[in-house]
């Protein structure tokens, strides 16, 4: 029989573990990811955020633990149209135009007609929508792979590294819309290595060196510290955590 509060979850880790060559880049991950709140995968270069990311939408090889994404296995068929994964290098056709790309995702999916439309404004991409995606900025070929993964209606949106190269009134407003699409029910997981984007998040997730040093929010991460900023907070865990461990 299904619990009640399965409900809730979205992703459930127990005991992730993955190795990447001799590495082990991941060490024995537990935990669960509610659905409705923005979280956020936070660290330093290298820490294993996208491998985390790519783990939860079944595109990681070498996953050792169980990872269950809306009661199923990552990466099962059934997910195809519930999950949205945009990836750190913007994953559409340079040779097509926006509108194109989208289009011809949309109709991958089998979105309604006019989500094309809907996500390009999502994103603020309205006044580019005919031009090809080669003539674009680095930024604004990110936010047609965002735009992408937008598309139909996707129940755990995964989005890595969603605002590098953007400028802050822009990256305001991808937060803004994240928010908005947790609060209507989606699960959204956020990696960034900028810390001070933090603060947007539900519940943040510290990584370091494949381990949960920080499962708090920002709220939490601040006053247990007393840090000024999420920078010096992230800094004090990690102090704190290295103290502890040593
Ligand atoms: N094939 C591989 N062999 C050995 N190590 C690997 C391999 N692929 C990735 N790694 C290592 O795994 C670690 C985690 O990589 P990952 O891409 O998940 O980090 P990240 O936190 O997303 O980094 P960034 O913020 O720079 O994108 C890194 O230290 C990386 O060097």
């Amino acid at each position: 029989m299904k619990h009640a509060s399965d409900d809730a979850v979205a992703v459930r880790l127990s005991g992730l573990t993955v190795k990447r060559g001799h590495r082990e880049v991941l060490s024995g991950l537990t935990l669960d990811i509610a659905v409705g709140k923005v979280t956020g995968v936070l660290g330093p270069s290298g820490c294993g955020k996208t491998t985390l990311l790519r783990s939860i939408v079944g595109a990681q090889a070498n996953v050792g633990g169980d990872v269950r994404v809306l009661g199923l296995p990552a990466g099962s068929r059934e997910l195809r149209t519930r999950v949205a994964y945009a990836t750190q290098a913007a994953s559409v056709y340079d040779d097509l135009s926006v509108m194109q790309n989208l289009g011809f995702f949309a109709s991958a999916l089998g979105a309604p007609k006019g989500d094309a439309e809907r996500v390009v404004d999502l994103v603020g991409l309205r006044n580019e929508a005919k031009q090809r995606v080669e003539s674009l900025s680095g930024g604004q070929r990110n936010r047609v792979s965002l735009a992408a993964a937008l598309l139909g209606s996707p129940e755990l949106i995964v989005l890595d590294e969603p605002t590098v190269g953007l400028d802050p009134v822009l990256r305001a407003e991808l937060w803004d819309l994240f928010a908005r699409l947790a609060g209507e029910g989606a699960a959204l997981i956020v990696s960034s290595h900028v810390m001070d984007e933090a603060l947007r998040c539900d519940r943040l997730l510290l990584l370091r060196e494949g381990e949960v040093i920080a499962d708090t929010t920002p709220h939490a991460l601040l006053s247990d510290t007393g840090a000024p900023d999420p920078e010096s907070a992230f800094l004090e865990v990690i102090r704190a955590h290295e103290g502890g461990a040593s």
